[in-house]
C-alpha cells in the first residue's frame, strides 16, 4: 500500500513549457496502489508530442524514448504537470525533454518531480515514411 512520500520538493522548471495537466484516477493504479508506470509513460508520450506538433503540422510517430526515469511514485488524485522543451530539431525528427511534477491536494503549491524522459518524434507522410521538418525561419518549398 502507498506510504506518504518523503519530502523532496522541486521548483517548477522556468525553461520549459507547461504542455499538459492531468489527474490520475483509481483505474490507473498498479498492484501497489500507486499509479501504473505505463499509464504515466503514455501521458509523457502525449505531452512530448505537443511542441513537435507545432513544427510538424501533420502525422508523426514516436521513434524512441530514452532514459525514462521514475524518481517518485504517483498517487491517485495528484495533479500532474508536464513540462517540455525541444532539445534537437533534425532533418525528419525532433527530440523533446519532458519533466513531470506532482502536486498533492494536502500540500498544494509544493511540487515533487516524479519522472522525466527524452523522446524523439519523426514527421511522417501519408505512407508512414519520414518527411523533412520545416525548421523555424525556413521558407516552405513548393513541391
Ligand atoms: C498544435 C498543438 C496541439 C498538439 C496536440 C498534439 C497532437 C499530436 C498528436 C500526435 C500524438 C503522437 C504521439 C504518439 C505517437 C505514437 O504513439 S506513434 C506509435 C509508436 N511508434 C511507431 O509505431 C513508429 C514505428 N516506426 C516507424 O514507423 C519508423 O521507424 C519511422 C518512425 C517512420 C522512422 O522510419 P525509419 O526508416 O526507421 O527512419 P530513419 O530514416 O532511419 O530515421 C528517421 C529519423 O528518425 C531518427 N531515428 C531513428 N531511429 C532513432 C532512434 N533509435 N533514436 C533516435 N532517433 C532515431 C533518425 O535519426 C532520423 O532523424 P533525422 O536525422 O532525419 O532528424
Amino acid at each position: 500500500m502507498s506510504q506518504d512520500r518523503p519530502a523532496s520538493h522541486s521548483q517548477l522548471p522556468a525553461d520549459k513549457e507547461l504542455v499538459l495537466k492531468v489527474i490520475p484516477m483509481p483505474a490507473d493504479t498498479n498492484g501497489n496502489g500507486d499509479i501504473f508506470g505505463g499509464w504515466v509513460m503514455a501521458q509523457v508520450d502525449l505531452a512530448g508530442s505537443v511542441l513537435p506538433a507545432r513544427y510538424i503540422r501533420g502525422r508523426m510517430a514516436t521513434v524512441a524514448v530514452n532514459e525514462f526515469i521514475f524518481k517518485q511514485p504517483v498517487r491517485v488524485g495528484d495533479l500532474l504537470s508536464f513540462f517540455a522543451e525541444v532539445t534537437r530539431i533534425g532533418n525528419t525528427s525532433m527530440t523533446v525533454q519532458v519533466e513531470v511534477y506532482a502536486e498533492h491536494i494536502r500540500t498544494q503549491g509544493s511540487y515533487v518531480k516524479v519522472t522525466e524522459a527524452s523522446l524523439t518524434y519523426v514527421a511522417i507522410d501519408e505512407n508512414g515514411r519520414p518527411r523533412p521538418i520545416q525548421k523555424p525561419g525556413e521558407e516552405s518549398v513548393a513541391p
